[in-house]
């Protein structure tokens, strides 16, 4: 039987792309187009036994005075070594998360004329779709949209506000209860670096939030290609959670791709560019991917919790001295998002770029 192409919807000016909603009834024999194939991009051994147990913090002993103290230790030694872990007792209500569940898989049902109005506009990379930069762009396995969430004026008033009512108010429920979670543990990572003790406080209060929610649809051969390209996170922290626990997350650990296996009660939180940066690389912003599978289809929504506009990122003062200079340059928050945005998202190369080469001042701004 001839094999049949999948279909795309591609906006007029091909800066946006959206897999095909025909993609839930894929027929087995359909060949997977080839600006979707990947299988040389990462040649990376993917472990496939004695898969290492992703590392636990419980928030309930990271805020208890009796256990704290060994919690705090944990969570640094796995923010070196791991750079991600699962978080669990983390108290966000499991009526919320259902809901929320179930209001994702809601919105990716919809008909794509629907998501479609909120797809990304030229020039912006806010929106439902994948910005396409050069016809050369191998795809993504994945739908998704991507919008700033806070400061609230700096949202879209076509994203946010059109997104169907019910979504919209949970996700703002649900942002709210991430919001304290994540000011929580950056209260922890401060006190885990030995910062002073107001500096993340200052840092991430009324930060820059965004959130991306995805959905990877089944494909038929789901070994050629990913459903999200290998990145770091340009974030302080990312806390991901899987929409109905079909799992795919891989993580990369001493050039190795780990699957992530996790309690689905857990959040996952990864540490992103930032916190390498600010912790002067002491912390590892991890690179992950997601893969999909043959059979099942797969959603995640992702928060991401940054600085607030007006500071400035760079490496902590309270951990520079002689024996410790500073690793990585110096950026204007504004100026370091509107970097991030101008590039496709592709393995650790902001957080590198952002590194000082020998013989480079350590003040300059990204350029
Ligand atoms: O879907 C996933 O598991 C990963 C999502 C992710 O890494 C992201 O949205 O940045
Ligand atoms: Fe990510």
């Amino acid at each position: 039987m001839a094999s049949q192409q999948v279909g795309l919807i591609t906006s007029s000016d091909h800066l946006v792309l959206s897999i095909n909603e025909e993609l839930r009834k894929l027929d087995p024999k359909i060949k997977v187009p080839e600006r979707f194939i990947r299988v040389s991009q990462d040649p990376a051994p993917v472990l496939g036994t004695s898969i290492p147990a992703i590392p636990t913090v419980d928030m309930k002993k990271l805020v208890s005075e009796d256990t704290k103290d060994f919690e705090v230790e944990k969570l640094h030694s796995i923010c070196i070594e791991w750079g991600l872990f699962q978080l669990v007792n983390h108290g966000v209500s499991s009526s919320l998360v259902e809901k929320l569940n179930d209001e994702i898989e809601g919105f990716f049902k919809l008909p794509v004329e629907e998501k479609m109005n909120l797809k990304v506009r030229p020039g912006d990379v806010e929106g439902f779709g994948t910005v396409v930069r050069s016809d050369e762009q191998r795809l993504d396995w994945g739908d998704r949209v991507y919008m700033i969430i806070n400061p609230i004026h700096r949202r879209k008033p076509y994203l946010f506000p059109e997104l169907p009512s019910s979504l919209r108010e949970t996700l703002e429920a649900y942002i709210l209860e991430l919001q304290r979670l994540a000011m929580t543990l950056f209260d922890y990572l401060g006190k885990a670096l030995m910062l002073e003790k107001e500096e993340m406080g200052e840092l991430f209060e009324d930060g820059m939030q965004s959130v991306r929610m995805t959905y990877y649809p089944p494909c038929p051969q789901p070994e050629l290609v990913v459903g999200l390209t290998p990145h770091s996170d340009a974030t302080g922290i990312t806390i991901l959670h899987q929409v109905n626990g079909v799992e795919g997350l891989q993580m990369k650990k001493d050039g190795v791709w780990i699957p992530v296996s996790f309690r689905p009660d857990s959040f996952i939180v990864n540490i992103g560019d930032i916190l390498e940066i600010l912790s002067n690389g002491v912390y590892n912003s991890v690179e992950h991917r997601a893969t999909v599978n043959s059979t099942k289809e797969r959603m995640s929504v992702a928060l991401f919790f940054n600085p607030k506009f007006e500071a400035e990122v760079g490496p902590s003062n309270t951990l520079l001295n002689p024996n410790n200079p500073p690793l990585f340059r110096r950026v204007a928050m504004e100026k370091y998002v509107k970097d991030f945005f101008s590039r496709s998202l592709n393995g650790r190369t902001y957080v590198e770029h952002m590194r000082i080469k020998p013989g480079q001042a350590g003040n300059t701004t990204s350029s």
